[in-house]
């Protein structure tokens, strides 16, 4: 476990130092344990943050910022057009195109709003989180819900080819569905195969047989009514979004994580 935390901190400082702007005005920060690192290295940096703020994904993150001394700015304050120079965020799984699964911790939703408001979003991990495809390592989609509507999403995920979706319940699951920072439940939804953009172009056909190729079954999922937001990060990464005109991308332009000999591996996005 120590060598695990000395990689996630590793891949934290690699990440802010390469990409944390020293006049930076606006900064997403994410969720999770690894996140926590990320603040470290950008206090250890020492430059002078008066001016920045940042924008944190929930209430562990709030404190998180707060607590280093740093300046919170809830999303919904922000400025009119406001774009952020940058938001660092951990994540459960990474694919060789970077796409994310994210809201193990109970966050996504926050973190996918935030991720997409910034120029650049930034991934942050350790060896654990990287893999060729999703849901190699970790083993379901979350996905956040309206209470009301949770046994027709899980209905309508057991269509497009889950197996076993549940409602996250607390540790104790006498104390009932896990709540996130809007009060809402997650459902945790396994697929079966999670294809590639590569797969997809080699003929394997998106959506049949519990088989889904990332973006095909984030839209599917958002789809139904009930469902908030998915833990699938995926499409355009901040700069490809701009470019089109719009703000920012859910897929991060790279992701540092920290490996077992100490180094740190890097993943940048080709388009
Ligand atoms: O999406 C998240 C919270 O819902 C986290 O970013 C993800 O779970 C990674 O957490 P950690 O850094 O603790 O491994």
């Amino acid at each position: 476990m120590a060598d695990v935390e000395a990689a996630k901190r590793a891949a934290a400082q690699t990440a802010v130092a390469n990409h944390y702007p020293k006049d930076a005005r606006w900064v997403g920060i994410g969720s999770g344990s690894t996140i926590v690192y990320v603040v470290e290295a950008i206090k250890a940096l020492g430059v002078d943050t008066s001016a920045t703020r940042y924008v944190p994904t929930g209430y562990q993150s709030r404190q998180l910022v707060v607590g280093a001394g740093l300046t919170a700015v809830e999303f919904d304050a922000l400025p009119a057009g406001t774009v952020l120079d940058v938001a660092f965020d951990g994540a459960d799984e990474v694919d060789d195109d970077l796409n994310c699964i994210k809201g193990g911790g109970a966050c996504l939703f926050q973190e996918k709003i935030v991720a997409m408001q910034a120029k650049e979003f930034i991934c942050v991990a350790d060896s654990r989180k990287l893999q060729s495809r999703l849901l190699t390592n970790w083993k379901y989609v979350p996905i956040e819900v309206a209470p009301m509507a949770a046994y027709r999403v899980l209905n309508k995920l057991k269509e497009l080819g889950s197996v076993d979706p549940i409602i996250r319940t607390n540790l104790d699951p006498k104390e009932g569905p896990r709540k996130t920072d809007q009060d809402f439940f997650l459902i945790d939804a396994p697929f079966p195969i999670m294809l590639t953009q590569s797969d997809i172009v080699a003929g394997k056909v998106s959506g049949k047989d519990g088989a889904w190729e990332v973006n095909d079954l984030s839209k599917k999922i958002k789809e139904i009514v009930g469902v908030l937001e998915v833990g699938i990060f995926s499409g355009l990464t901040g700069p490809q979004a701009s470019a089109a005109g719009g703000i920012g991308g859910q897929r991060p332009v790279a992701a540092y994580f920290g490996m077992p000999d100490g180094s740190v591996s890097v993943r940048k996005a080709s388009s």
